[in-house]
Parts: C-alpha cells; sequence; structure tokens
C-alpha cells in the first residue's frame, strides 16, 4: 500500500483515521514503516498525493460539533487531480492529558483549534482561569506538554499512549456524541461495498427566485436523499455562493446520472468531486 498522508505529529485523530483508512482497504492491513507520513497541514497532506509521496491524504471535513472545515472545502475546490475517494468518520474522545499534579496547577491549555471549540464549555466550567493556545494539531498539543508540567494538551487517548502522558480527564467534548467526518483525497477510488455517496459542488446560473431550488428539486424528483449541504463564498463577491453537496448514489450509476447530466444546463459550476463507500460511523465514545 501507497503511503497515506495525515495532518501529524503521530498520534492526531487524522493519524486514527489514517489507520481506520488502511484497515478498511485492506482487511489483513499490518502498519510498516512506510504506511504513514505526518505532514506539517492539511495543503501539505494535499501537496504530498499531488506529488505522488503519498497514495492517499486524510482531510477532516466536518464535526459534528463545529460544522464545516473551511479549508478542506477550499483545498478541494481548488484541486483538479485529485478526488474524494473514500470517508472515514471517528468518534473524538477529547482527554485532558499532562503532568500537573492538580487542576489549579494548570497555567496553559494548548489544542487545535477544533479540539479547544469542542470542548469549550468544559474549559469555561473546569479551567476558566488557565490561557488557551491554538496549536497546528492535538498530538502537537501532547508532545509540548511532555515537555512542560505546567502546561496541560487537549488530545486522544491514543495520543497519551504515544506520548506516555498522564490522561487527567476523559471525554471532555461538550457533546458525548462528537464524530469528525473525514475525506479521503488520491486518484483512484479502492472498490469497497456500497452504499455510496457522491460530493459535488455546484453554482446556481443566476442570483434570482427558485435557482437554487431548481438544483435541489432534480434531486429530490428522482428520490436522491441529500446527506449534506453548505454553503460557502466565492470569495469574488459578498453574497455569492457556491453549494457543497453530498447525496447517496454513484455519480456513474442512475438514477444519480441522469440528474447529474440535466444539471448541467442549470448550475454555473458543477464540479463532481468524487464517488465513494459510505461509512455508517457506528463506533462512539460512550
Ligand atoms: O489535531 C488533530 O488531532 C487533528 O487530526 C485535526 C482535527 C481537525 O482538524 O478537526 C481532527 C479531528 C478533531 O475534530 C480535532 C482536530
Amino acid at each position: 500500500m501507497k503511503a497515506i498522508a495525515y495532518l501529524g505529529p503521530p498520534g492526531t485523530f487524522s493519524h486514527e483515521a489514517a489507520v481506520a483508512w488502511a484497515r478498511r482497504v485492506d482487511r489483513n492491513w499490518q502498519a510498516g514503516a512506510d504506511t504513514f507520513l505526518a505532514c506539517l497541514s492539511l495543503p501539505e497532506v494535499m501537496a504530498a498525493v499531488q506529488n505522488h509521496q503519498a497514495g492517499a491524504g486524510i482531510l477532516p471535513v466536518e464535526n459534528s460539533i463545529e460544522g464545516a472545515v473551511n479549508l478542506t472545502l477550499d483545498l478541494v475546490l481548488e484541486e483538479e487531480g485529485l478526488q474524494v475517494i473514500g470517508e472515514v468518520v471517528l468518534p473524538v474522545c477529547h482527554c485532558l492529558l499532562g503532568q500537573a499534579e492538580d487542576m489549579k496547577a494548570i497555567r496553559e491549555v494548548w489544542s487545535h483549534p477544533q479540539a479547544l471549540a469542542q470542548c469549550r464549555h468544559y474549559l469555561a466550567t473546569n479551567l476558566r482561569e488557565a490561557k488557551l493556545k491554538a496549536v497546528t494539531s492535538t498530538a502537537e498539543a501532547a508532545r509540548e506538554a511532555r515537555q512542560r508540567p505546567e502546561l496541560a494538551a487537549i488530545a486522544s487517548a491514543f495520543a497519551a499512549r504515544l506520548y506516555q502522558l498522564p490522561v487527567l480527564a476523559t471525554n471532555i467534548q461538550d457533546y458525548q456524541e462528537n464524530k469528525t467526518r473525514f475525506w479521503v483525497l488520491g486518484r483512484e477510488a479502492p472498490s469497497l461495498p456500497g452504499p455510496y455517496k457522491t460530493s459535488l459542488v455546484v453554482t446556481a446560473l443566476a442570483n434570482r427566485p427558485g435557482s437554487l431550488y431548481a438544483i435541489l428539486k432534480d434531486f429530490a424528483e428522482a428520490g436522491i436523499n441529500l446527506t449534506r449541504i453548505e454553503s460557502r463564498p466565492t470569495k469574488k463577491e459578498l453574497g455569492e455562493y457556491l453549494f457543497f453537496i453530498d447525496c447517496e448514489g454513484k455519480a456513474t450509476a442512475p438514477p444519480l446520472k441522469e440528474v447529474l447530466a440535466g444539471l448541467k444546463s442549470r448550475t454555473g459550476l458543477l464540479k463532481i468531486l468524487g464517488s465513494y463507500s459510505q461509512d455508517r460511523g457506528e463506533t462512539s465514545c460512550s
């Protein structure tokens, strides 16, 4: 298997998603020295796949508490050669990791901005005095907490084991069933069992009444279930939007195939990001 690129260092939730993806593609998968490629940022994850350093890249796309990961949407929109070839839905069970003797000794809490946001209520209630610092990933925060006892990290139990850090509290996310959905970017989707999903981006032809409705109506009339719709600004003009749509079905198979063919004349932009096997995300934090 070619390397899977993810937001590093080792021990991030993205790393866990990469492991889950490797297992899904190959049931007998065993980790090798070069199975994974830890990257410093999401653009670097994309670049690693673009320049063939990695065969697939893991990008967080949405979280059940915080919603869309805009950077991923923007990166995937601009991408020409790669497709969304899979998805991984991961339970995100946050822990407070650190070497402090008690909570009062914690001066700073470091984590990825998404993780800090997912634990906002816990932090306001239990660590009101601590300074919060956003860093590039949860595992980066854990690595730092290993060096500095006055600092705690919000990261996973996996990171606690990897960096040999005491777990001061578990499941500190504000909503227990916290999940993040990741897209897997690559060149060709592996043959995995259905049901399938398709991700696409559309713009309406004109900013007038009913133009978005005209697009959505085709899906409804063909009995196609939309699993998500998200708007992003076009960045060209205030009030102009792109719509990221996820729906059930494969772009190359009816009824979605016909709907997409019909949409060509009714949309400004129509970009198919990929069709891939659905992950039902059945595991949870509890
Ligand atoms: O920092 C990590 O552990 C990541 O993998 C990044 C990330 C994210 O970007 O949303 C992934 C899952 C969680 O939602 C928190 C952080």
